[in-house]
């Protein structure tokens, strides 16, 4: 586990800097009053600065919805969200957009088209958020080409489209897109499930070494295999309730609850083999007990 930072208190006390994101209790529905269902149900969890933490759980689980939630694009229905020490609880669309402007929270998807706009050349796309900022445009230009390194990209990709780019190019832009005007929280929903193990690898990788600019992530995946190896800890959704969460290295060596252990059994990227099909089978009947 990577240490946090920490901060003297008054009397010498070592005391932990606030929390970047602090969900609590948090509660989430779709669908018009007789058709409600309920997609996440008391929730909390919280990441410090500079710190990792992976969410995982099969597909239907709640992950999306949670970083959705984070990012001002569902609404909660009851518990807390305090993001970068502000209470976003009952923020409408324009301070949500406020927020995302000041960058304190930014997002890759799985799909970059979907973070990154398809008609703007690759500069302009990461130019944006400093300029929303306020950065000068000189400035910006200088500071995205400085970036460009860090997640393995040349100059010469920079008046491309994003349709002109490969896959595993096109997420290298998304996450730099993201970090380039150093936030304080990114959301990254499944960001390398889409790319081809080179590429994953890479990704894991530029995203290991852009952790230590004190940024905090919530990677999202379906896969355990993807976080185990970046996150600090690692928080289990099922069926939209968190059920385990934990230091990254004991919850893979030592899962407590079924559904964690039947994860770690699922993930081949964690063992030379998955776990024999009668114990997974075991665990999936203890789960729908
Ligand atoms: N816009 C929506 N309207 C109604 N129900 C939704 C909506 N989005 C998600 N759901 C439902 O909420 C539950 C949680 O979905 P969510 O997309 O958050 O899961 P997930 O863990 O991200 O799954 P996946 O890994 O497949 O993306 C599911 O039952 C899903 O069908």
């Amino acid at each position: 586990m990577t240490a946090q930072p920490t901060q003297e208190g008054a009397a010498g006390t070592v005391r932990r800097p606030d929390p970047v994101l602090e969900v609590t209790a948090l509660e989430v529905h779709y669908g018009p009053r007789r058709r409600r269902r309920r997609a996440l149900h008391g929730v909390s969890l919280s990441v410090a600065p500079g710190e990792t933490l992976g969410l995982i759980g099969e597909t239907g689980s709640g992950k999306s919805t949670l970083a959705r939630a984070v990012l001002g694009l569902a609404t909660a229905s009851a518990g807390s969200l305090v993001i970068g020490g502000e209470d976003v609880g009952g923020y409408g669309p324009r301070q949500w957009r406020g927020l995302r402007r000041r960058g304190v929270v930014q997002y890759v998807f799985q799909d970059p088209l979907r973070s990154l706009d398809p008609d703007l050349a690759i500069e302009e796309s990461l130019a944006e958020p400093l300029l929303v900022q306020g950065v000068a445009r000189q400035e910006a230009a200088e500071r995205v080409r400085a970036f460009l390194p860090r997640v393995r990209l040349s100059e010469e990709l920079l008046d491309r489209l994003p349709g002109e780019l490969s896959g595993g190019q096109r997420q290298r832009v998304a996450v730099a897109r993201a970090l380039v005007a150093e936030p304080r929280l990114v959301i990254l929903d499944e960001p390398v499930s889409a790319l081809d193990s080179a590429n994953r690898v890479q990704i894991l990788e530029i995203l290991k070494e852009l952790r230590a600019d004190g940024v905090a992530l919530v990677f999202i995946s379906h896969d355990l295999g993807s976080v185990a190896g970046i996150a600090d800890r690692i928080a289990v959704l099922h069926r939209g309730e968190l059920v385990e969460t934990g230091a990254a290295a004991d919850m893979v060596n030592r899962p407590q609850h079924p559904y964690t252990r039947l994860l770690v059994g699922s993930a081949p990227t964690l063992h030379g083999a998955p776990a024999r099909r009668a114990e997974r089978e075991a665990l999936r009947a203890l789960l729908h007990a």
